[in-house]
């Protein structure tokens, strides 16, 4: 539970970490100097986007990552900004990129933590001006100290994530993070450089009345999809989906509902990355007292194979994902 004397609205986040490191005695503060190092990489990322305009670093970058995805260019700034600053910093051994097809060795081999992110989140919506994000997952490595990060390390359950959050660059930047003690919301201080606690002991609603899905795929939805989007119609709950998983999930956190990205007849495990995009918000949700699941399964449970690995995601309010997978079950048994 959050120490409600450490959690004042106005803290200066270096503060809150520094009071959180204070709680573990034995804490040795590598975790503490990696979230500093991702806040640090963050505002560089909200420098860049707040002149992407400006500067011509808008668009497409001309080339394509693993899963075949056209890169912007500010994709690849971010990504290149990230793992500078986890590198340098020296607390990371490892990474995995979205924009990277595979691990980053870091070269810090006695760092004992990997980190998996997706730089930047959204980026169709860079050049609409629209909210994008950063999305990212620390564990803890397998591999023995000392040697290079593997793929053993890289491929771990998302239960066992030490820490998960996401940078939203919105209306106003926030730091959104959870190191398995509830989540907490900093908001960025452009003037001052400095992010402050502005939402504290984040909690999501558990009923909401907000559905969030791209339903331009509807004919290719399972049938009990479709039956739960009917339903949420007919209740007159409000449509509202960006097409930024960040920006999505947040305010569905703050305001109640559900985030959706099914599978399709076309493409059975769905579109977001399991590593560095579903794990990292599943791991929030539950801190927050919602619930992620791919429909059937508790997403954080699920065993990855490999890096690039996708997976449905029904994220949110917790009797919103419920009733939907309610029906996805109740139509598999009509069907059989
Ligand atoms: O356009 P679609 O198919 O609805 O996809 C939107 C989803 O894809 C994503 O943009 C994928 O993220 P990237 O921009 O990191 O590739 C999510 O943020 C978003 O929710
Ligand atoms: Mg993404
Ligand atoms: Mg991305």
């Amino acid at each position: 539970m959050i120490d409600k004397l450490t959690a004042s609205v106005g803290t200066a986040l270096d503060r809150f970490i520094q009071q959180k490191q204070e709680q573990f005695p034995y804490a040795t503060g590598e975790l503490s100097q990696l979230l500093r190092d991702i806040a640090l990489a963050s505002k560089i990322i909200n420098r860049e986007i707040n002149r992407a305009g400006l500067a011509g670093i808008e668009g497409g970058a001309g080339s394509s990552n693993v899963q075949g995805e056209a890169q912007q260019k500010l994709d690849m700034i971010a990504d290149v900004r990230f793992t500078r600053a986890l590198s340098k910093g020296g607390e990371t051994c490892g990474i995995v990129s979205e924009e990277m097809d595979d691990i980053i060795d870091t070269g810090n081999h006695h760092a004992k933590y990997i980190v998996t992110m997706d730089p930047l989140d959204g980026s169709s919506n860079i050049d609409v001006n629209v909210v994008v994000g950063t999305i990212f997952s620390i564990y803890r490595r397998r591999s023995p100290i000392g040697r290079p990060p593997t793929k053993e390390d890289m491929l771990q359950q998302g239960t066992e994530q030490i820490a998960a959050g996401y940078v939203l660059y919105g209306s106003s930047t926030m730091l959104v993070y959870s190191t398995g003690y509830g989540v907490n919301g900093f908001t960025y201080e452009p003037s001052l450089g400095e992010y402050f606690l502005s939402h504290p002991d984040m909690k999501c609603n558990d009923d909401g009345n907000i559905f969030s899905i791209n339903e331009g795929g509807y004919k290719t939805f399972p049938e009990g999809l479709k039956e739960y989007i009917e339903m949420c119609k007919e209740r007159e709950y409000s449509a509202r989906y960006i097409g930024s998983l960040v920006g999505d999930f947040h305010r569905n956190l703050l305001k109640g509902g559900i985030y959706i990205y099914p599978s399709t007849s076309k493409y059975k495990k769905g579109k977001l990355r399991l590593l560095y995009e579903c794990n990292a918000l599943a791991f929030l949700a539950e801190q927050s007292g919602g619930v992620a699941t791919n429909g059937y399964q508790r997403i954080l449970e699920l065993k990855p194979t490999e890096l690039h690995e996708r997976t449905p995601l029904y994220v949110g309010s917790k009797k919103m994902v419920e009733e939907a997978m309610k029906c996805l079950k109740q139509y598999e048994k009509v069907t059989q």
